[in-house]
């Protein structure tokens, strides 16, 4: 049988999602790939993945979005692993490093930065992981994932993006979610979602798997990560594909 070809995210985010579905037959059906979240975007618009954890800022760029699972990368408060670094407050930030393993980060602060704090800052794309040691005096930069763990032990001001966005918009917010290029069949579907589900109800077992020294996992898996894909956060995509449509 031809194997379904997923991509997800590496970050400790997606460990209760990965647990879930690694312990679940639905794990021999599957060729599973894992890579930071620009990489993942780039294999499902080229299609050499079917289905993908992908950023929802790639959702213009394909062709046909399915929306498969329940689960989504999100956010109903502070989600503490994106955010804004910097050594003095936003409105003296005069530049902004943007991290280049991002893609639904990055449009998100250049729309909270534009449009919620009037920043006039240059926004900078950084290509490789020394762009960190930029972010000193009057430049910001933006870090997602575990790496924002640790640049939160090295910077005085830390702007958490859907934080923000919830002042803003009065909405969560959903970084990435599984989304399918093409339909799959939905028995596999259906699967796939248990699994998800499952890994879920075992965050204890998640967090003895990953010792982790620069954040309390359970705190981040069932406070700061909301998995859960409900309406509100798919009216929350539908408002940020719209706002930040001009900076595309
Ligand atoms: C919450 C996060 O969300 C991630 C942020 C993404 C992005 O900015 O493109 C993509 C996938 C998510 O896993 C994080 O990385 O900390």
């Amino acid at each position: 049988m031809k194997k379904i070809r997923v991509a997800a995210v590496s970050y400790l985010n997606t460990r209760p999602l990965m647990y879930g579905i690694r312990r679940h037959p639905v794990i021999n059906e599957i060729d599973l790939v894992e890579d930071y979240p620009a990489r993942i975007a780039q294999l499902l618009v080229n299609d050499e993945v079917d289905m993908g954890l992908v950023p929802v800022a790639i959702i213009p760029k394909l062709e046909q979005a399915f929306f498969y699972t329940d689960f989504c990368i999100g956010a109903s408060g502070p989600v503490d692993s994106v955010c804004l670094f910097s050594e003095v407050p936003i409105e003296e930030v005069t530049e902004v490093y943007l991290d280049y393993q991002s893609r639904t980060s990055v449009l998100l602060a250049t729309v909270l930065l534009k449009e919620y704090w009037n920043s006039t800052a240059s926004l900078i794309p950084a290509s490789g992981e020394d762009y960190r040691d930029r972010i000193r005096g009057n430049a910001a930069g933006l870090v997602i994932g575990d790496r924002a763990f640790e640049q939160r032990l090295r910077s005085p001001y830390i702007y958490d993006l859907a934080e923000h966005w919830q002042q803003f918009t009065g909405l969560p917010f959903v970084f990435a979610a599984w989304i399918a290029n093409k339909e799959l069949p939905a028995d596999f579907v259906s699967r796939f979602n248990a699994a998800n589900a499952d890994g879920l109800n075992h965050i204890p077992e998640v967090v003895a798997a990953h010792p982790y020294p620069h954040f309390d996992l359970t705190e981040y898996y069932t406070r700061s990560i909301d998995y859960c894909l409900d309406q509100k956060k798919r009216e929350a995509i539908a408002l940020f594909l719209e706002k930040s449509e001009p900076y595309r």
